[in-house]
């Protein structure tokens, strides 16, 4: 039995109309599979937490955005469970960092002709004293985390992934918090190493390099066990942000020297004031932070993990 997630809000309706194309299908026709279409925030958590616990299904199919494979992750409880996605979000970086392309019929086809699941390391935070969560893709701490609350709560970003050009959302976002951002004095513990960071704009890591709907922000990561790189941008002017934030899409920006990427198992983030965090593009604030790779690999169905 094959499990249908579906976030009916994600890109504006996309997952739902990807859906209803997958319906019309031949190969979906032939499957043997049921449906659930998610009906607020968090549901697609309980969906998948209900689902893995009580049956052994052949695969949850996700359609929807980052945040709802974050979801549907974060509720897993049997990682024997293949998971597998079909994009219909508007940033959509979890299909990008896995080369998940074609139609979704095309992409259905892959998950479920595709003898071999792809392992797929994902990361684990722990904010202040709430339970150990999973990113899927990235979680940030400061400016990024600014831009992408600014980005959440805005008017315009219905209208730019409805254009489909969601990205520029972000442009507009960075330039409002640029106007007011004030640079962050913050602890972090690298493998083993404690550093006080003084003027520090962000702290990010990643499971692969994209985020903010295609922004290569850590070039160098790797769908990988253990290792996560970790992006510090320090000491910085606020036009060279402006500058540096172009080259992200390239993935170039580590020629500026405020930038420093390090490779760590994982790593610890304190700070005296409450510390903006975006996770999977979901926004909340924290004074802590435990970050670290989880051991225990996702089965992905239907990647072409490189
Ligand atoms: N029925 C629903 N009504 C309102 N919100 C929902 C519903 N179902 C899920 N959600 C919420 O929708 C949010 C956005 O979903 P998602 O991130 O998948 O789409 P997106 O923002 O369009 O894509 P991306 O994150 O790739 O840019 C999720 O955080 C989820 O909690």
């Amino acid at each position: 039995m094959h499990i249908f997630i579906i976030n009916p809000r994600a890109g504006n309706g996309r997952a739902k109309r990807t859906f209803s194309k997958i319906t019309k299908s031949e190969l979906y026709q032939n499957l043997k599979s049921t449906y659930y279409f998610t009906r607020y925030p968090g549901h697609a958590e309980e969906i998948a937490k209900h689902v893995s616990e009580d049956s052994e299904p052949e695969a949850i199919i996700v359609i929807g955005g980052d945040g709802t494979i974050h979801e549907v992750l974060n509720g897993l409880e049997n990682s024997s469970v293949p998971v597998a996605f079909i994009p219909g979000g508007s940033g959509n970086d979890f299909a990008r960092g896995c080369n998940i392309k074609g139609s979704p019929v095309e992409v259905l086809h892959d998950i479920i002709k595709s003898k071999k699941d792809s392992p797929y390391w994902i990361g684990n935070y722990k904010q202040d004293d709430m339970p150990v969560r999973k990113f899927v893709n990235s979680i940030g701490f400061g400016f990024d985390a600014q831009i992408a609350d600014t980005v959440n709560k805005s008017f315009y970003k219905n209208i730019f992934n409805r254009l489909g050009i969601g990205t520029f959302s972000y442009v507009i976002a960075l330039i409002q918090v640029l106007i007011h951002f004030k640079p962050m004095t913050i602890v972090v513990d690298i493998n083993q190493q404690k550093r006080k960071i003084t003027n520090c704009w962000m702290v990010t890591t990643g499971n692969h390099p994209y985020y903010g709907g295609g922004m290569k922000i850590m070039p160098n990561a790797k769908i990988q066990p253990n290792i996560l790189p970790i992006l510090i941008i320090q000491d910085i002017s606020k036009w060279k942000v402006l500058s540096l934030f172009i080259t992200v899409f390239i993935g170039k920006h580590q020629m500026f020297k405020e930038v420093e990427i390090l490779e760590t198992t994982g790593f610890t983030i304190v700070s005296d004031q409450e510390l903006f965090y975006q996770v999977d593009g979901q926004t909340d604030t924290c004074r802590t932070c435990i970050v670290s790779k989880q051991e225990e690999v996702v089965k992905l169905k239907g990647t072409n993990i490189r």
